[in-house]
């Protein structure tokens, strides 16, 4: 059977409904999942608008946000990039203040750049940011024909939103395009990729769609983009109003469209997703997301992880980490509204060591009741106008000196918040103005960041691990928090290990969710294995199936991520070539109290499939810092900014 799909940016492809997980041509089908891809689909045609009303299709426009999403609204906010306050991060010691940098990132593939050419601006949380002049409504055509659209309406009673009746009222506030949510490109990606994923935690919820390229003349070089957006929790209507204008949620075939969400809120929203979306909810386990997606960037996206200077006002801060091929262990830190520490020792071991309620949410519950701010990005520009010296005790102001002995400088933080009392008093007697919020941002940015590298520092001594990564929505590129946290890794290290960030942070959880493997794969015994340690008080993962078959499925993902999935960034060659690699993966289960290691030989066969417009560039593809003048699309790939 041919599936004939008009998919959201308007190209037309015709595949087979297969149930395979990748097409001939290597490309990404539906992460090893069959929904979406076989039976009939809805097709779906978007448009924009712009003012004049005049419709036309999203185009890739490679001089702004060329990757634009469904749905749009620039943002009038400043940039929030440039820093050059030297005294706004001083802290442990007040040296350290922020580093003027770009935020603007790229990513580059395992062989290919990300198209990425965004300015740096503002992070914009799509929570009703309204009131932008150049904003640009989104027009959703359906080229639904009616026997189309009866099925479709027909086959899920619960599907609200094929109802005329129940369509939702179109959302009060467009998401805010944040062009630090950068898109992933599947250039090798020829079908569609049909469903889309979740991580709702306890601030933000996060959503992950494929948008596939529009109109080549040649389907199987398509290629298209995942795209990242985010959305308050609070306000989850809108994140349900995104996905319903968008359409994303439109069932396929008469069976309810699967959505993977991860997080608290896919145990506290599931029945108002389903009800709403009409769609199944399956639930992922927070901590096996996050490894599944972290592992997916380190294991597939160039230019991913960086380095962040503690020195101020550094020209580059960002140093971008070479992809190694073997990148275990490590540490990940996620920091959202509270904080997790994972152990990742493998593909397929990891283990929650800590947490700390002091986290991301502490520094935005804080900083709002002491200065009335509740924006997040305002609180961010404030502590870069602010000294926190003014409220932190350092060592100087109770020594008068450094205190060498013990390696604490002068302006070492002796004690966060701790001078408030004698600066009140003092500034009550003279009659000055009270404490300035700025001051109050900056130190409470530093002392959530401070802890929380320590904590971090703590535990890589614990376990051994010499590789740090931090991610989560606390961290968002921010200059500001990023020079801190290095700073506090390097402070409590004495300079022996870096902190490492990825340029998409926030995005970990709902990433693992997006590339979840197939549910077949994992259910074929309902047993949970506990991936944490049995001596550990902390909730490890659960992974769902049994033992053996959870092993042998979850090396067959690892395969496909590794090895397969990377293929959708790699060239494509005149020639077939076919390589095998034997990998050894151990795997630490912990069951009933016991743990267990097995070791599983996987044996892949990675095929690379000839064709492509890149073979034209191949002296460019070997020199990745280079970039073609040509202006093709895939040599646009390559170009990028930082
Ligand atoms: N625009 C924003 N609005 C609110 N918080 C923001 C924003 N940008 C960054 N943050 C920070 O990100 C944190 C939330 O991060 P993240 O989305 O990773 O966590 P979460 O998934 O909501 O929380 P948890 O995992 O603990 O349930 C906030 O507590 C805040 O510190
Ligand atoms: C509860 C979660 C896992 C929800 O994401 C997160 O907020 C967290 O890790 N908090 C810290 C909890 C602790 O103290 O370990």
């Amino acid at each position: 059977m041919k599936t004939q799909i008009i998919n959201a940016v308007g190209a037309c492809v015709v595949s087979d409904s297969p149930d395979t997980f990748f097409n001939s041509n290597n490309s990404l089908k539906g992460c090893g999942r069959s929904i979406g891809l076989h039976n009939n689909t809805r097709p779906i045609q978007l448009s924009i608008i712009d003012e004049s009303d005049n419709a036309y299709d999203i185009e890739h426009d490679e001089n702004s946000a060329d990757h634009i999403p469904l749905n749009e609204q620039y943002s009038s906010s400043s940039s929030s990039s440039s820093s050059s306050n030297n005294n706004s991060m001083a802290g442990t010691p007040n040296s350290m203040s922020p580093s003027s940098s770009s935020s603007s990132l790229s990513s580059l593939t395992n062989n290919t750049a990300l198209i990425n050419k965004l300015a740096s601006s503002s992070d914009g949380v799509n929570n009703n940011n309204n009131g932008n002049s150049n904003s640009i409504e989104l027009h959703i055509t359906t080229n639904t024909s009616s026997s189309d659209q009866s099925t479709n309406n027909n086959s899920n009673n619960n599907n609200s939103n094929s109802d005329e009746n129940n369509t939702p009222p179109p959302s009060s506030s467009p998401p805010k395009f944040n062009p630090k949510d950068r898109p992933i490109s599947l250039p090798n990606q020829s079908g569609p990729i049909k469903h889309f994923a979740l991580d709702i935690g306890g601030t933000l919820a996060k959503l992950v769609y494929f948008v596939q390229n529009k109109d080549k003349s040649n389907v199987n070089e398509l290629g298209g983009k995942l795209h990242f957006i985010k959305f308050r929790t609070a306000d989850i209507d809108d994140c349900l109003n995104f996905i319903i204008e968008n359409n994303l949620h439109i069932e396929d075939g008469g069976l309810p469209k699967v959505v993977r969400v991860t997080g608290g809120g896919a145990y506290k929203y599931a029945d108002l997703f389903e009800k709403r979306l009409g769609c199944k909810i399956v639930k992922e386990d927070e901590m096996q997301c996050l490894i599944w997606g972290t592992n997916f960037l380190l294991n597939n996206i160039k230019r991913e992880s960086f380095t962040y200077s503690t020195t101020p006002n550094a020209v580059s801060p960002k140093e971008f980490i070479d992809k190694a091929d073997n990148h275990y262990p490590y540490l990940l830190v996620n920091i959202g509204s509270g904080v997790s520490i994972i152990k990742v020792e493998s593909e397929t071991s990891f283990q929650r060591v800590d947490g700390t309620s002091l986290g991301g949410g502490t520094f935005w519950g804080l900083c709002s009741l002491l200065t009335g701010v509740s924006d997040y990005d305002e609180m961010l520009e404030m502590t870069k106008n602010g000294q926190s010296n003014h409220v932190d005790l350092v060592v100087g102001d109770i020594y008068g000196t450094d205190y060498t002995k013990i390696g604490l400088s002068s302006d070492t933080i002796a004690s966060s918040f701790g001078k408030v009392i004698y600066e009140n008093e003092k500034k009550k007697l003279s009659g000055e103005e009270t404490i300035k919020k700025e001051d109050i941002a900056q130190s409470l940015l530093k002392m959530v960041s401070n802890n929380i590298g320590q904590i971090a520092y703590l535990n890589s001594q614990r376990y051994g691990l010499n590789k740090i990564y931090f991610g989560g929505f606390f961290i968002r590129d921010h200059p500001n928090t990023m020079q801190r946290i290095s700073f506090a890794i390097d402070f409590w290290s004495k300079g022996q290990t870096k902190a490492m960030f990825l340029v998409h942070d926030g995005y970990l959880g709902a990433l693992g969710s997006f590339l979840a493997p197939d549910e077949d794969d994992l259910n074929s015994n309902d047993n949970d294995i506990d991936l944490s340690n049995s001596n550990n008080n902390n909730s490890g993962a659960k992974v769902k199936g049994s033992t053996s078959s959870t092993i042998v499925n979850q090396s067959s993902w690892w395969k496909r991520t590794t090895n397969e999935i990377s293929k959708l960034f790699s060239p494509k060659t005149n020639t077939t070539t076919t390589t095998t690699t034997t990998t050894t993966i151990t795997t630490t289960t912990a069951i009933n109290s016991s743990t267990a290691t097995t070791s599983t030989n996987v044996n892949s066969n990675n095929i690379n499939n000839s064709g492509g417009n890149e073979n034209n560039h191949q002296n460019v593809l070997t020199k990745s810092s280079d970039n073609c003048e040509c202006g093709c699309d895939f040599c646009n790939f390559l170009s990028y900014e930082i």
